[in-house]
C-alpha cells in the first residue's frame, strides 16, 4: 500500500494517519491513532478503517527529545508490522506557526526548518515538537518528501485591522501581529459547509468554533478567514483546557512586580496551570467535568460557554452579521450542553437550538424558524494535511 504520513506531533503525544494515494488519496485514513504520555508512559493506540482497535506500549528511554524519537521509531516499526506492503511516499505534518511568511503549505527542507525554528519562542507547546518529528522523520526516512502545513495559513486573508495591535509601527513591523490558529480545522471545515448549510449561506457571516484542548473561534465570509479568537500566540482569545485564553495584561505586570514571576513561570501559568484546569481546579477534561457535581467543576464550564458567547459577539461585529453558527473540535462535535449553553446565551443573536438534534449531535441543530443555521461539522485536520502534501508534491 502505497500511503502519504500525517503527523500531528504535541508535547507528549504523537497523532498520526496513514492515507492510501493510489490510485487516488482516500478521503478517510486506512490506520489512524497516537502514541500518548511521551515522556511518562507511552502507549501507542490506533483505529483502522474496519474499526478494529490496537493497544501497546512503547518503551523509550533518556529525556523527553529522544522519547520521541524512540516513539517514532517504535511507529514506523509498528506500521511496517502491521501493513507487509506498506510504502510511505510521503510525511505530511501539521506545523503551527508559519509568521507572515508562509500562507501555503511547503516542502520541508533544512533551509525552512531553519526559518521555522524562529518561530519556537511564538508556539512553546507545539512548534518544537512538530519540527522535532519532521528531523526525526527525516533521520528515518531521508528519501521521502516531507511537507508542512500551517495552522496560520487559513487566516493570511484578514484585513490589516483584523491583525493588528495597537502596539507602536515598530514593534507591528517587526510582525508583532495577530496570526490566528487552527486553521487546518477552519479550512477543512470551511469545505464542508455548503453540503450542511446550503450554498449561500456558507459564503455569509459563518462563525465557526474550534473547542478542543485548545479552542478558538474564527469569523468567515465567502469562506475566507476575516477574524479569528487567537492571536500573535495561541494563548489569546478563548478559555482552554489548560490555557488562560485572553487575559488583562496588568495581571501579567502585578505578577511580575509583586510576585517575582519571571517569562518561565508565566509561561507555565498562563499556558499549563490555568483554564478548565486552574478553574475547576478539577481537570482539563470537559468529560470529566461535565461528569461532576462540584461547584467549581461548573463554574469551569459556565466561564468557557461565558468566554465563547462574549467572543461571539465580537465575531459577528467583525463578518457584519451571523448567518450560521457552527461547531467542531473534541467539545464542540461531542458536549451538547456546552452547545446548548452557548446558544442560550447567544438567543440575541437570533441562534436557538433543537434539543433533541443537538442531544443526538445532528449536523443542523437549529430550530427550524430561527434566522441562523447552527450545526455540528466533525473536523479532520490530517485529512486536510494528506490533501495538501498531496497536492503540493503534484504540483
Ligand atoms: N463525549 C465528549 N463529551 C464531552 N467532551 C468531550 C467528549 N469527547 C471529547 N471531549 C473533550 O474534547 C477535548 C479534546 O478535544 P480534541 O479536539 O480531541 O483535542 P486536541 O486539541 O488534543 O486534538 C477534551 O476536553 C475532551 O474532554
Ligand atoms: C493551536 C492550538 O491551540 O492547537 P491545539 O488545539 O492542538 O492545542
Ligand atoms: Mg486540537
Amino acid at each position: 500500500m502505497k500511503a502519504v504520513l500525517v503527523l500531528n506531533a504535541g508535547s507528549s503525544s504523537l497523532k498520526f494517519a496513514l492515507f492510501p494515494v493510489d490510485p487516488v488519496l482516500a478521503e478517510q485514513p486506512a490506520l489512524s491513532g497516537q502514541v500518548e504520555g511521551i515522556g511518562a508512559v507511552p502507549e501507542l493506540s490506533a483505529r483502522d478503517s474496519n474499526g478494529e482497535r490496537y493497544h501497546e506500549a512503547v518503551t523509550t528511554t533518556g529525556e523527553q527529545s529522544a522519547q520521541h524519537r524512540d516513539a517514532l521509531t517504535h511507529l514506523f516499526r509498528w506500521l511496517a508490522a502491521h501493513n507487509p506492503n506498506l510504502e510511505i511516499v510521503a510525511a505530511g505534518h501539521r506545523v503551527v506557526h508559519g509568521g507572515e511568511r508562509y500562507s501555503a503549505p511547503v516542502r520541508l527542507t533544512e533551509g525552512v526548518l531553519r526559518e521555522l525554528d524562529e518561530y519556537v519562542p511564538l508556539a512553546p507547546l507545539h512548534q518544537p515538537h512538530n519540527l522535532r518529528a519532521v528531523r526525526a522523520v527525516g533521520a528515518l526516512l531521508p528519501e521521502i518528501p516531507q511537507v508542512g502545513c500551517f495552522d496560520t495559513a487559513f487566516h493570511r486573508t484578514q484585513p490589516a485591522v483584523a491583525q493588528a495591535f495597537a502596539l507602536p509601527r515598530a514593534l507591528s513591523a517587526e510582525g508583532v501581529k495577530r496570526y490566528g490558529f487552527h486553521g487546518l480545522s477552519y479550512d477543512y471545515v470551511a469545505r464542508q459547509l455548503p453540503a450542511v448549510i446550503g450554498e449561500q449561506r456558507a459564503r455569509g457571516a459563518v462563525i465557526i468554533a474550534h473547542l478542543g484542548n485548545g479552542a478558538s473561534m474564527c469569523a468567515l465570509r465567502d469562506g475566507r478567514s476575516v477574524a479569528s479568537t487567537m492571536g500573535f500566540t495561541a494563548v489569546e482569545g478563548l478559555m482552554m483546557g489548560t490555557r488562560t485564553g485572553s487575559l488583562d495584561p496588568g495581571v501579567l505586570l502585578y505578577l511580575m512586580e509583586q510576585k517575582g514571576m519571571d517569562a518561565k513561570a508565566l509561561t507555565r501559568l498562563l499556558y499549563k496551570e490555568s483554564g478548565l484546569l486552574g478553574v475547576s481546579g478539577i481537570s482539563q477534561d470537559m468529560r470529566t467535568l461535565l461528569a461532576s457535581d462540584a461547584p467549581e467543576a461548573r463554574e469551569a464550564v459556565e466561564l468557557f460557554c461565558y468566554r465563547i458567547a462574549r467572543e461571539l459577539g465580537s465575531l459577528a461585529a467583525a463578518a457584519g452579521g451571523l448567518d450560521a453558527l457552527v461547531f467542531t473540535g473534541g467539545i464542540g462535535e461531542h458536549a451538547a450542553a456546552v452547545r446548548a449553553r452557548v446558544v442560550e446565551l447567544s438567543a440575541w443573536l437570533g441562534v436557538g437550538i433543537d434539543a433533541e438534534a443537538n442531544n443526538t449531535h445532528a449536523s443542523r441543530i437549529d430550530l427550524p424558524d430561527s434566522g441562523v443555521a447552527v450545526a455540528v461539522v466533525p473536523t479532520n485536520e490530517e485529512g486536510m494535511i494528506a490533501r495538501y502534501t498531496v497536492e503540493l508534491l503534484n504540483g
